[in-house]
């Protein structure tokens, strides 16, 4: 038993759906799924007397980075067949008799990306029927994909939808098709994100269903009346048939029509959640409680009160916008684009500089010396922003380093810096000020990033006036099957 999962506080002012029934004929094993952009991680969440327990869990990263087919300038795409493979690895990794107990699945994953397929023909089962190998599939363009340029987004028609349209957001994406390469989406008559992907083969569904979660992410949706702009879209040669249907939050799919990985067939999936709503949900248990997310991007985020309305027009120039969370409710986001990536990019240029230099260095080797290096120095001056991959809200602002004194060259300095200025951004787009206006008393920690570096962790345990309490590094997986557990 890896540790007990925060039991939901079932009763008034609690975003999180009410408990089944105690002694109901709920879950009792749930497989929870995160297809991440870095990595995909599984857990095992079973349900005990003393409330739920995390049994099982297993991550593999996918290295699914893939090169734009389409030659799409910024392109960011990732190969689905990768990661079904680490999808794969994962579930073969844990026990088969307590998978063979799993009555749920619950999965989450990337959001705003697309991923497009034939809708019949977007599988094959292997012989066994113990796992699916992706077929007529897309690559997944990510939410990290730079092809729909400022101008080319002001070209399209604005939204009804609080969410401002952004690069690497499906419809978007699917509007760049249209315009530059029209015959690509001929092949296809599904699309969904890479999770909604998932769960319409493991239930054979025709017809992809997405949460409202996701369908927020892709743009041109209504989150008040739940439905895409389809007038608007149409008139603009949009093929709304790509659509998804949209459903809440927590409701079922569909069963699974095979046996897998030695789940008994006939296991109840539930419709596809975003990665983020489930980090928190994980471990949200009070409304004055904060979440900071550090994954390949990062969050920082608060509740809503119950019943807020998100506004009906998106503000382009606002660093916080509100994502659909369970129940109705809203949660106010700092979504930066900079997270673990950023990190991970500069240990991709350490270990580039030591080839040049010509030394080998495994990346994975670096990560934990330049956390070392950042522990053996406390204090640094170096004052670093960055936002290597611009914002959402700040396209135009990139990276930039100052204060860079001689003494504080060292590689334990900059990563020291770096972590700073990772959670400085993200204070940056949602002050600490208004943490402490809205009531916040604690911050939940999450993410991998921040689970594997102490540096980071400490960092924010300066930089937050606030408890920080931390979870795992599977807490969207985890979140995931906890939503099976607490759905009706
Ligand atoms: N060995 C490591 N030590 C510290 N941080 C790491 C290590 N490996 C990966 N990371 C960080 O974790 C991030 C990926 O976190 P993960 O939760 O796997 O992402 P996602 O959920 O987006 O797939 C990377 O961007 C990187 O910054
Ligand atoms: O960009 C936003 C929200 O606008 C982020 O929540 C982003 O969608 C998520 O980080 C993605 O879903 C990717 O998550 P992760 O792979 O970084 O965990």
């Amino acid at each position: 038993m890896v540790g007990v999962v925060p039991p939901a506080r079932a009763g008034q002012g609690d975003s999180r759906p009410l408990m089944a029934a105690a002694g109901g004929p709920g879950p009792t094993c749930v497989l929870g799924i995160d297809l991440g952009t870095t990595s995909v991680k599984a857990a095992l969440v079973t349900g005990t007397e003393r409330g739920l327990a995390l049994a099982q869990s297993c991550s593999r990263e996918t290295q699914a980075h893939s090169d734009s087919l389409g030659e799409a300038p910024q392109g960011m795409e990732q190969d689905v067949q990768k990661i079904i493979r680490a999808l794969n690895e994962c579930l073969a990794a844990l026990p088969q008799q307590q998978l063979q107990q799993v009555t749920h699945i619950g999965i989450s994953g990337q959001m705003h990306g697309v991923v497009f397929w034939k809708s019949d023909k977007g599988c094959r089962w292997s012989e066994s029927g113990a796992a699916f190998e992706p077929e007529r599939v897309s690559h997944l363009v990510t939410w990290q994909d730079g092809r729909c340029s400022p101008a080319f987004l002001s070209s399209l028609p604005p939204p009804q939808s609080h969410v401002s349209l952004a690069t690497g957001f499906g419809c978007a994406t699917v509007f760049w098709y249209l315009k530059n390469s029209p015959d690509f989406l001929k092949a296809y008559d599904a699309a969904g994100t890479i999770q909604d992907y998932v769960v319409a083969m493991l239930c054979d569904l025709k017809k992809p269903l997405m949460s409202d979660q996701n369908a927020a992410s892709w743009g041109y949706f209504n989150c008040r009346n739940k439905s895409w702009n389809t007038d608007i879209l149409k008139k603009s040669g949009f093929p709304v048939h790509l659509l998804p249907e949209v459903g809440d939050p927590g409701s079922i799919a569909g069963r699974t029509t095979c046996a897998w990985h030695g789940i008994p067939k006939g296991a109840k999936v539930g419709i596809a959640l975003g990665d983020f709503q489930c980090s928190v949900y994980s471990c949200l248990t009070e409304r004055t409680d904060a979440v900071l997310n550090i994954s390949t991007s990062a969050q920082l985020t608060i509740s809503m009160p119950l019943g807020f309305q998100p506004p009906e027009a998106p503000d382009p120039s606002s660093a916080v916008t509100y994502f659909p969370y369970f129940n109705g409710d809203y949660l106010a986001v700092a979504a930066s684009l900079n997270g673990g990536n950023v990190l991970a990019t500069f240990v991709g240029m350490v270990a580039q500089w030591a080839q040049e230099l010509g030394l080998e260095v495994e990346e994975s080797a670096i990560y934990p010396r330049i956390i070392q290096a950042a522990l053996a120095q406390k204090h640094s001056k170096l004052s670093v922003h960055p936002t290597i991959f611009g914002e959402r809200h700040l396209p135009e602002l990139l990276a930039s380093v100052s204060s860079i004194g001689a003494s504080e060259l060292s590689l334990g300095h900059v990563t020291r810096a770096l972590c700073r200025g990772l959670v400085e951004n993200l204070c940056s787009m949602l002050p600490v000020q208004h943490l402490q206006d809205t009531g916040v008393r604690r911050v939940l920690g999450s993410g991998s990033a921040l689970a594997k570096n102490e540096v980071l962790r400490q960092e924010v345990e300066r930089i937050l006036p606030f408890p920080v309490v931390y979870g795992k590094d599977v807490d969207a997986a985890v979140g995931a099957a906890m939503v099976m557990f607490h759905s009706k």
